[in-house]
């Protein structure tokens, strides 16, 4: 059974549509990335599979089980989003505590302190952080928080948008790092967006190259070690990102 399935999906924004008919098989504990120019699509299509673009054609699948239009529960047990800038997708007035505390409480779901410490220790943060507030971490650290706000619901699928991309150089290989001993302790699924090449290659099995809303060329992470895309574009990205 594939962890994630997508059938003939287009996505539209009111009247334009963004993604057209993209067909996906993502495989239990495979990690796969999405590539390719700015506005062709990769972030829309993680947004329609965690509900948040919801005018969306086709079918989208998560461990076997199609997905319906707007909130799912039972897909946000099993999907949770890690979005690029922490920052952003935490609140400024709530302490790490209640942000990782918040999905345990909509879902009903108690021994929410000893989930909380137990999710901070995986993620590799003190627990002294426990009740400071995003301003007082560094950019790493909230990244770990919103990754562990991610698991906070045992999750079986990451969707990552851009996880290291608003990162310091430094802190970037640590985030990659704990992802890839995340998803091995866990045996997550991750469908990841990226423009680094090399992070494909550090953290992923498989890619999709996308342009203009479309998948040009679904290719295995050795294919793009070796330089050996097929199609043109792919491989004018792949020099493209050699030269910069
Ligand atoms: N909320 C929105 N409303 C209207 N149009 C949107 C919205 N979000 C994205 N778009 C448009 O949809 C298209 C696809 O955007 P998307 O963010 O999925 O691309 P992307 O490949 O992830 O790009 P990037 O790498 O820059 O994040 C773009 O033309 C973008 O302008």
């Amino acid at each position: 059974m594939s962890a994630l399935s997508l059938k003939n999906l287009d996505v539209s924004y009111g009247e334009t549509k963004v993604v057209h008919g993209v067909n996906l098989e993502v495989a239990e504990g495979e990690s796969f990335a999405l590539v390719g120019e700015s506005g062709s699509g990769k972030s829309t299509i993680l947004r329609a599979i965690a509900g948040l673009a919801p005018e969306w054609t086709g079918e989208i699948s998560v461990l076997g089980k199609p997905r319906s239009h707007g909130v799912d529960r039972s897909v946000s047990r099993t999907v949770q989003m890690v979005f690029q800038d922490p920052y952003g997708s935490l609140h400024p007035r709530k302490t790490i505590d209640a942000a990782l505390s918040e999905p345990l409480a909509i879902h009903g779901i108690g021994n929410r302190g000893e989930r909380v410490e137990a999710v901070l220790a995986q993620v590799g943060l003190d627990q002294r952080f426990r009740f400071r507030f995003p301003h007082q971490l560094s950019g790493g650290q909230r990244q770990r928080v919103a990754i562990a706000r991610a698991l906070m619901l045992e999750p079986k699928v990451l969707l990552l948008d851009e996880p290291t991309s608003a990162l310091d150089v430094s802190v970037q290989a640590e985030i990659l790092n704990l992802l890839k001993r995340l998803r091995r302790e866990q045996n997550l699924t991750f469908l990841m967006v990226t423009h680094n090449l090399p992070v494909v290659s550090f953290l992923c099995e498989r890619l999709a190259v996308m342009r203009h809303g479309r998948i040009v060329e679904i290719a295995d992470v050795a294919q793009l070690k070796q330089g050996e895309l097929n199609e043109p574009y792919s491989r004018e990205l792949l020099a493209a990102t050699a030269g910069a």
